[in-house]
C-alpha cells in the first residue's frame, strides 16, 4: 500500500476501504431483489413467472415453439415448458468449462436477445430475467430437449448444485422446462402463488399470439370453489385480440355494433401491430397496451400512435361528411371510454425503468399511427351507419365537455371581478381560472419583457420590484410584512396561511420566472419558501411551478439552440453541433429583461415549447412519506434562518435544483 492510501485510510478510520463491498455473481439480486423484480411483494412473486413464461413466449413468436404448458403443483413450484429450440447446452466460448445454459441462469447480462440475430422482436431485453429467477429460487430444475437428448442441470438460491449433465435419450421432444419454487428467505413464509394470477396471464399471452397454444394446469387443492379457475384448460385464441375483447365486453352493449379490430405489418421488416377497439354504451372504457408481449400499463408512444390515428381519422370523416361539430371532438372524448386492446411488436423495443412498464421508443408512434390510420379510414368509410353512430356519439360527449367547462367559468366570474388587484399587475383577460397562469418575475425589465412576450388571454405578469433582493437576508417575518409580498398575496387571490382557499386561486398556475443564476435561484428558492410557509395547499395540490429560461443561445450552421446551464451547453457543442463546420456563436444572457421578447416567448413562455417545472413537496397526511415531511421542514427552516452563508451555500450547490423537482 503506498503512504497516500494508508493515511487516508488512518484518517478515516471509521469509514474506510473496507466498507466498500463488491458484490459478486447473483450476490446483488438476493441482497436488492427490488432492483430486479420490483420489490419482494404478491406482484414481483408473480413477475418471476412472467419472466420464465415470456422466454417460452419469445421462442414461439420468433416461430419455433407452438405449444407452451405451464403447470403450478400443491407444494408451489411452477413449471413452464415450451416445445422450441431448447436453451444451448454446449460449452461457452467465453467460459470454458461451462454450458451456456449455466452461464444464462448464473450471470446476469447473459442473453441471445441483444443482437436481434435470434430474436426479431423479443419481450426480453437484459438478459436477466433467468438468473434473477434463479437467484430468488430456493430450488430451480432446467431440462433441455436438443438434438435427441436431454439435459439436466439443478440449482439452489442461483448455485449449481452440480454441472449440466445428459439424462438420457429422447424421441420426437425439444424445448425447454424451467421448474422453480420461489425462496421463503426472500418472500417471506406466507408467499404463495395465486392461481387466479397465473391463469389470468397464461390466458393474456395465450390472447397476444395467435400462434400459440398454453396449456394450464393446477392442482385442485390450491384452486378456491368461487375463483373460476379451471384446475386444467387448453388456451389457443385464433382471432387474437379480437377474442379477448369479445370475451370481456360479454354482451354489454357497444354504439358500433362491431369492434374495429384487425392487423398490419409495419414497413420494411420493422415489426406489426394488432388491435381491438369498441366504444361501450355504459362508457366504461379501459386500456391495454401491449409491446412484444410485455404489458406496458403506462401506455407509451404505441398508445399515442393509436390516440393520433383514431382521433385524426374520425375528426377528417367528420370533414368528409361535411359535419362542423365533429371539429370540436378531442382525443380524450375518442379514448375514454373506449375499450382498447392494442398490442405491437418492434425489434429493440425500449421501455422506462426495469419493469417495462412503459414503452418509450419514438418509432413506434409513427408506426402504429399510420398503420391503423389507414385501416380505421376503410372501416369508417366500408360501415357508414356504424361511423356515423360513432361520431354523434363523439360529437356528444365533446359538447358535454364544452357546456361543462362554460359552467364552470360562470362559477367563477362573480368573484373574481370584484377584487381590487395591485397597480402593477398585467392581468390576463380570461375570466376563469382555468388553464390562466400567473409569472412572477423579478424587477421592471423583465417584467417588461414578459408582457410583450405573453399571450394576452391567458398569461399574466407579476414583476416584483427592487425591495425583494434585500428581502432575500431576512426572516420570515420580513418577509410577511414586504410589500411586493402582500402584492402578491393579492393577485392570487387565494389568501394566507389560515384563511388560504384553492378554490379562490385566480389562476390554475403560478409560476416563478427568475433569471438562470444563482441570484434568480436565490429569489426563486425565497419564493418557494414564502409559499411552502404561507400557502402549502398551493404546492400540496400542485399550482407552483418554476419556469425554466435558458441562460446561452447557440447558432451555428444553420441551427439556434437554448441552453439552461453549462453542462446542457457543453452537451449541445458536442452533439447537435458537433459536425458544424464554422463558428458556433454562444451569447449568455444578463437576465430575462436582457432577453429578445419573441426568444423568451419562445423558450420559456410558450406552452406547446416550454418545459415547466412543477414543485412538490412531501405529502403531510400520508404516514409513509412522514420523515420527508420532517426533513422538509427542517431544511427550510436551516435555510430561511439566520445563517446566510448556509443558504448560500445550499443554493450555489442547488442552482440546477429545479431539475430534481418533479416534471
Ligand atoms: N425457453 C427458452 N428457449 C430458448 N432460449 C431461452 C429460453 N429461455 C431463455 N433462453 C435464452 O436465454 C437467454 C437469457 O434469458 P433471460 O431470461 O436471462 O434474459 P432475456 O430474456 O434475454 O432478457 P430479460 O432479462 O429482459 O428477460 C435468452 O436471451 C435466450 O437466448
Amino acid at each position: 500500500m503506498s503512504d497516500l492510501f494508508q493515511n487516508s485510510a488512518a484518517k478515516q478510520d471509521s469509514y474506510s476501504a473496507q466498507d466498500i463491498e463488491v458484490l459478486e455473481g447473483l450476490e446483488p439480486v438476493r441482497r436488492r431483489p427490488g432492483m430486479y423484480i420490483g420489490g419482494t411483494d404478491d406482484r414481483a412473486l408473480h413477475h418471476l413467472v412472467a419472466e420464465i413464461l415470456d422466454n417460452a413466449m419469445d421462442e414461439a413468436v420468433a416461430g419455433h415453439a407452438s405449444r407452451i404448458d405451464l403447470d403450478l403443483s400443491a407444494d408451489g413450484t411452477v413449471t413452464v415448458r415450451d416445445n422450441g429450440r431448447g436453451i444451448p447446452t454446449d460449452e461457452h466460448p467465453k467460459y470454458p468449462g461451462k454450458s451456456a445454459l449455466e452461464v444464462i441462469f448464473t450471470t446476469l447480462h447473459s442473453g441471445g436477445k441483444f443482437s436481434g440475430k435470434v430474436y426479431a422482436t423479443s419481450g426480453g431485453l437484459h438478459g436477466v430475467g433467468s438468473a434473477v429467477v434463479n437467484a430468488l429460487s430456493d430450488r430451480l430444475h432446467v431440462e433441455v430437449a436438443r438434438d435427441r437428448q436431454l439435459f439436466a442441470q439443478t440449482f439452489s438460491r442461483g448455485v449449481p448444485l452440480g454441472p449440466l449433465t445428459p439424462a438420457g435419450a429422447v424421441q420426437n421432444r425439444r424445448g425447454t422446462t424451467v421448474s422453480f419454487h420461489p425462496d421463503a428467505e426472500i418472500f417471506g413464509p406466507d408467499a404463495h402463488f395465486k392461481p387466479e394470477r397465473l391463469y389470468r396471464l397464461c390466458r393474456s399471452k395465450a390472447y397476444l399470439y395467435r400462434g400459440v397454444e398454453i396449456r394450464w394446469s393446477c392442482d385442485t387443492a390450491l384452486i378456491s370453489a368461487d375463483s373460476g379457475v379451471p384446475a386444467a384448460e387448453v388456451l389457443h385464441f385464433p382471432n387474437g385480440l379480437l377474442d379477448y375483447l369479445n370475451g370481456t365486453l360479454k354482451s354489454r352493449a357497444t354504439v358500433t355494433p362491431l369492434p374495429f379490430a384487425g392487423q398490419a405489418d409495419f414497413p420494411g421488416d420493422a415489426g406489426r401491430v394488432e388491435w381491438a377497439i369498441a366504444w361501450p354504451e355504459d362508457d366504461e372504457g379501459f386500456s391495454h397496451t401491449y409491446c412484444n408481449t410485455i404489458p406496458t400499463p403506462l401506455g407509451g408512444t404505441h398508445e399515442v400512435g393509436l390516440r393520433g390515428a383514431l382521433t385524426r381519422g374520425i375528426k377528417s370523416y367528420g370533414e368528409m361528411l361535411g359535419n362542423k361539430r365533429a371539429a370540436n371532438i378531442t382525443a380524450d372524448d375518442v379514448m375514454e371510454g373506449a375499450t382498447i386492446l392494442l398490442s405491437v411488436f418492434i425489434r429493440d423495443p425500449h421501455f422506462q425503468g426495469q419493469t417495462k412498464e412503459r414503452l418509450v421508443s419514438a418509432d413506434a408512434q409513427k408506426l402504429t399511427e399510420s398503420a391503423i390510420k389507414d385501416r380505421f379510414d376503410h372501416w369508417l368509410s366500408g360501415s357508414p351507419d356504424a361511423a356515423k353512430g360513432l361520431i354523434e356519439r363523439l360529437i356528444e360527449k365533446a359538447e358535454e365537455r364544452a357546456r361543462k367547462k362554460a359552467q364552470k367559468e360562470m362559477a367563477r366570474k362573480t368573484p373574481t371581478r370584484r377584487l381590487r388587484l395591485p397597480g402593477k399587475l398585467a392581468d390576463c383577460s380570461r375570466q376563469s381560472a382555468e388553464d390562466t397562469e400567473i409569472f412572477i418575475v423579478e424587477g421592471d425589465s423583465a417584467g417588461g419583457s414578459a408582457k410583450q412576450a405573453r399571450r394576452r388571454d391567458t398569461q399574466a405578469i407579476l414583476p416584483l420590484r427592487g425591495k425583494i433582493l434585500n428581502v432575500a437576508s431576512a426572516s420570515v417575518d420580513k418577509l410577511r410584512g414586504n410589500q411586493e409580498l402582500a402584492d402578491l398575496a393579492q393577485a392570487l387571490g387565494c389568501g394566507t396561511g389560515k384563511e388560504f382557499s384553492v378554490d379562490k386561486l385566480r389562476y390554475e398556475r403560478v409560476i416563478i420566472m427568475t433569471d438562470a443564476d444563482v441570484d434568480g435561484a436565490h429569489i426563486a428558492s425565497l419564493l418557494m419558501t414564502f409559499f411552502y410557509r404561507e400557502m402549502p395547499g398551493l404546492i400540496q395540490q400542485g399550482h407552483l411551478y418554476l419556469a425554466l429560461p435558458p441562460l446561452y443561445r447557440l447558432a451555428g450552421g444553420g441551427n439556434t439552440r437554448y441552453a439552461r446551464d453549462d453542462a446542457h451547453k457543453d452537451e449541445l457543442m458536442k452533439t447537435v453541433f458537433k459536425s458544424v463546420k464554422g463558428k458556433v456563436e454562444i451569447s449568455r444572457f444578463k437576465g430575462l429583461g436582457e432577453m429578445p421578447p419573441a426568444q423568451l416567448k419562445e423558450t420559456t413562455m410558450d406552452p406547446s415549447k416550454r418545459t415547466l417545472l412543477r414543485v412538490v413537496v412531501p405529502d403531510q397526511r400520508d404516514p409513509d412519506q412522514k420523515d420527508d415531511v420532517e426533513e422538509t421542514k427542517a431544511l427550510v427552516e436551516s435555510l430561511m434562518g439566520r445563517k446566510p452563508e448556509l443558504r448560500f451555500k445550499f443554493i450555489t450547490e442547488n442552482a440546477k435544483f429545479a431539475q430534481d423537482l418533479d416534471v
